[in-house]
């Protein structure tokens, strides 16, 4: 598998405050979904925003499929096969499915290849064929989740960001939703996850870090960090919060 995203050394903040991220790194290949977890502030959301172009570091570097890209805006990653789900609901809630998606695909001037995608993001997400015609606003929290998916896959990016795409969902959305995210690992996309909902997330992914103090503090397998007593005691409601001596 190739590298497709890799972010090496980042160090970022906001201001003139203290950087948020201090030298942290982290890759992504195709077809692979990577976690990343940590407490609240801890940055994951900001490195997100780092690799989308949505804020400069102040030093390393961002290499999308080896190429560095470092610094560009968002527009620009976005036409290189980058794409970022913000948190939160980001549909036009006034505008239907069809629109919302569409939108997605709005620098595509071939319209056989507009209708090529959107035949394909109906296929991987059915609820947008169902819905096709509904105002956005008018779906649930699930069902608006999977049309930003489905909008975001119009470019057919090779990265895709997710910023705590399971917030506010109830436990069957939340999982509908990673059934998606699996879904799309599957076409070969690569996938960088920021989840609060830290064990279901870990149960999903492929690879795990877990960010203290502005780096990656421990990262591995999936599996392998759901079953570290570390991670269990902090971030997946193991039990006590101190460290043994
Ligand atoms: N726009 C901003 N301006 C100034 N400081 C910010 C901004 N966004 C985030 N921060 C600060 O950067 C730090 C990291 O925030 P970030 O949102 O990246 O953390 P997070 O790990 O995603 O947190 P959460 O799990 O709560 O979403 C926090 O101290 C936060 O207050």
């Amino acid at each position: 598998m190739s590298d497709v995203l890799v972010l090496r050394d980042l160090v970022a903040g906001y201001g003139r405050a203290d950087p948020v991220l201090r030298g942290l790194s982290v890759t992504v290949r195709a077809g692979q979904v990577v976690c990343l977890v940590g407490p609240n502030g801890a940055g994951k959301s900001t490195v997100l925003k780092v690799a989308s172009g949505l804020l400069a570091p102040r030093s390393g570097e961002v290499l999308l499929e080896g190429a560095e890209v470092t610094g560009l805006p968002p527009q620009a990653l976005l036409a290189r096969g980058l794409a970022h789900v913000l948190q939160g609901h980001s549909v036009f809630r006034e505008m239907t499915v069809a629109e919302n998606v569409r939108l997605g695909g709005y620098t595509l001037r071939d319209q056989a290849v507009v209708r090529e995608r959107i035949a394909r993001v109906k296929e991987l997400f059915p609820v947008v064929a169902e819905r096709w015609a509904t105002i956005a606003g008018l779906l649930s929290g699930g069902q608006q989740k999977q049309v930003e998916f489905a909008r975001a896959l119009m470019l057919q990016p090779k990265v895709i960001l997710l910023d705590e795409p399971s917030m506010g969902l109830d436990p069957r959305t939340t999982t509908t939703v990673f059934e998606q995210i699996d879904l799309m690992r599957r076409t070969g996309v690569a996938v960088l996850l920021v989840e609060q909902n830290a064990r279901r997330a870990l149960e999903m992914a492929d690879l795990g870090c877990v960010l203290d103090l502005g780096r990656v503090h421990i990262s591995g397998p999936a599996g392998e960090l759901l079953a570290d007593p570390r991670l269990g005691r902090l971030y997946l409601g193991g039990g006590v919060a101190s460290e043994p001596g």
